[in-house]
């Protein structure tokens, strides 16, 4: 993968779309916008072209934008070709394209030339991933802001302190050798105290970010017919799994997404726990467990109108659960206030009591978990300054100076890693790898 080439994608969704957008950057792309469209336009103005092939066969009529380096997105010369957004015409425009030396971009790689040109630290390029893979609210502001530098601002502010107690222990240690007293080394060791502190107070987010990016599972487990699936439906609204009054009527893990606080969720609909279930079922049964033991947080059925089951009951003492009576419109009334000891809230799928009670309950456990506010939105962001606070201590206790500076300029390279500037390749391939196409 040359940095050299001319790159081009499809910027817009795959599927019958009015417009699609093809996106170009490199070095080539002026020749190749002046084959296509005669001339180049005026520098970022929409223009109105007939594109034409080498043949001067007619392509398309479409809007040009010439964006010329290094005032683009990716800091070379870059273009977009506003085509009529038709299989077809996508397919001849690619072919015309790849006719004139230009060559089908990797995942990632507008993003990729635009930190290469210093456009983008690599934590505003994540930014941009999760703003195209945000589902909810919550999700959009916090990837906006990393977008927008948010975590970059921050994370330079750390490495200019940083090179600043760097240079002030070389001189400490300078001074050492002309037999200067010098205080320079103590200050330097409670600098990198304080900002190993500060580090480590971004840390203590409780992962509040990295939960909100990635979204949160809830997986509901029960008895056969405690309800589980009816649940499911009443808190999506919308008939997403098979009711029916056969006891083991859900066998595969039913999901649906549901917009809980801000924080995308995944709701998991299980096979009904029992012994003694056929070949089938019992591999549901072992999806159900793996899914409640995966789950961030577990609701536990039991039928208000059935003695509680040992199956669920042992899921309780396994890990904390949140207690539901189901099908509560079936049992007389005063329903228990608990079931083995925890409390237990009273819901039906049917009349749709407690189920508003239930939302509450799930929004506190949701947000209590996940939400905005957080700097970190990715476990690569936790590693990198969870080393860069570990060096800054080590730094702070060294027992010579020369250790001390050793210590500041590893931690240096550990919170280098976060922006990228430290560049190993493979951290690059890592998160531009795992962006679309077009980006
Ligand atoms: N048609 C279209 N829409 C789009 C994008 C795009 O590339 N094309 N974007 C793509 O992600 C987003 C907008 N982000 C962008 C960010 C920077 C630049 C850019 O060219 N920046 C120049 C400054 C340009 C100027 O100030 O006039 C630069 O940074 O040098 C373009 C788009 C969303 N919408
Ligand atoms: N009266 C009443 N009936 C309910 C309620 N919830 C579910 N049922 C009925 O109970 C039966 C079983 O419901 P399901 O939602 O399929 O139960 P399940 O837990 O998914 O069952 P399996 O998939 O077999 O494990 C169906 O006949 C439902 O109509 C409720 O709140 N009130
Ligand atoms: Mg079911």
């Amino acid at each position: 993968m040359s940095h050299a080439d001319t790159i081009f994608a499809l910027a817009t969704g795959a599927g019958r779309a009015a417009v699609a957008v093809l996106r170009l950057s490199g070095p080539n792309c002026a020749a190749v916008i002046r084959s296509l469209a005669g001339t180049l336009p005026t520098p970022r103005m929409a223009t109105l072209r007939t594109l034409r092939r080498g043949d001067g066969a007619a392509l398309d009529r479409a809007l040009v934008l010439w964006f010329p380096g290094p005032r683009s997105f990716t800091g070379e010369d870059a273009a977009e070709l506003h085509l009529h957004g038709g299989r077809a015409v996508i397919a001849a425009v690619g072919e015309a394209l790849a006719a004139l030396g230009a060559r089908p971009a990797e995942p990632g790689e507008f993003s990729r030339r635009a930190f290469l040109h210093g456009k983008l630290d690599l934590t505003e390029a994540e930014g941009i991933a999760e703003l195209v893979e945000a589902e909810t609210e919550a999700q959009r502001q916090q990837a906006l802001a990393q977008a927008g530098g948010l975590l970059a601002r921050q994370a330079r502010d750390w490495a200019g302190r940083l090179t600043t107690l760097l240079a002030q222990e070389e001189a400490a240690i300078e001074f050492a050798e002309e037999d200067l007293p010098s205080s320079l080394d103590g200050e330097v060791r409670a600098g990198a105290a304080a900002l190993a502190c500060e580090i480590t107070a971004a840390l203590a987010d409780g992962g509040r970010g990295e939960r909100l990016r990635e979204g949160l599972d809830i997986a509901i487990l029960g008895a056969p017919n405690a309800g589980k699936s009816s649940l499911l439906n009443a808190l999506v609204g919308r008939e997403a799994a098979i009711v029916s009054a056969r006891a083991g009527t859900t066998r595969d893990v039913v999901e649906a997404r549901l917009d809980i606080a801000g924080v995308s969720v995944t709701l998991a609909d299980t096979a009904g726990l029992r012994d003694g279930a056929d070949e089938i079922e019992a591999e549901g049964i072992r999806r159900a467990h793996r899914r409640g033991e995966e789950a961030d947080v577990v609701l536990a059925l039991f039928a208000a109108d059935a003695p509680p089951d040992g199956e669920t009951l042992a899921v309780l003492g396994r890990r904390r659960c949140l207690v539901l009576l189901s099908r509560c419109d079936l049992a007389p009334s005063p329903l228990p206030a608990t079931v083995a000891g925890e409390p237990a809230l009273a819901v039906s799928a049917l009349t749709g009591q407690g189920l508003d009670a239930l939302r509450a309950r799930l929004e506190e456990e949701v947000a209590s978990r996940a939400g905005g506010g957080s700097l970190l939105t990715r476990p690569r962001h936790r590693a990198a300054l969870e080393d860069t606070a570990r060096h800054l201590a080590a730094a702070a206790d060294a027992p010579v100076p020369e250790l001390v500076s050793e210590a500041l300029r590893q931690a240096s390279q550990s919170l280098g890693r976060l922006s990228g500037r430290v560049g190993v390749e493979d951290v690059l391939d890592v998160v531009f790898g795992s962006f679309c196409i077009g980006k």
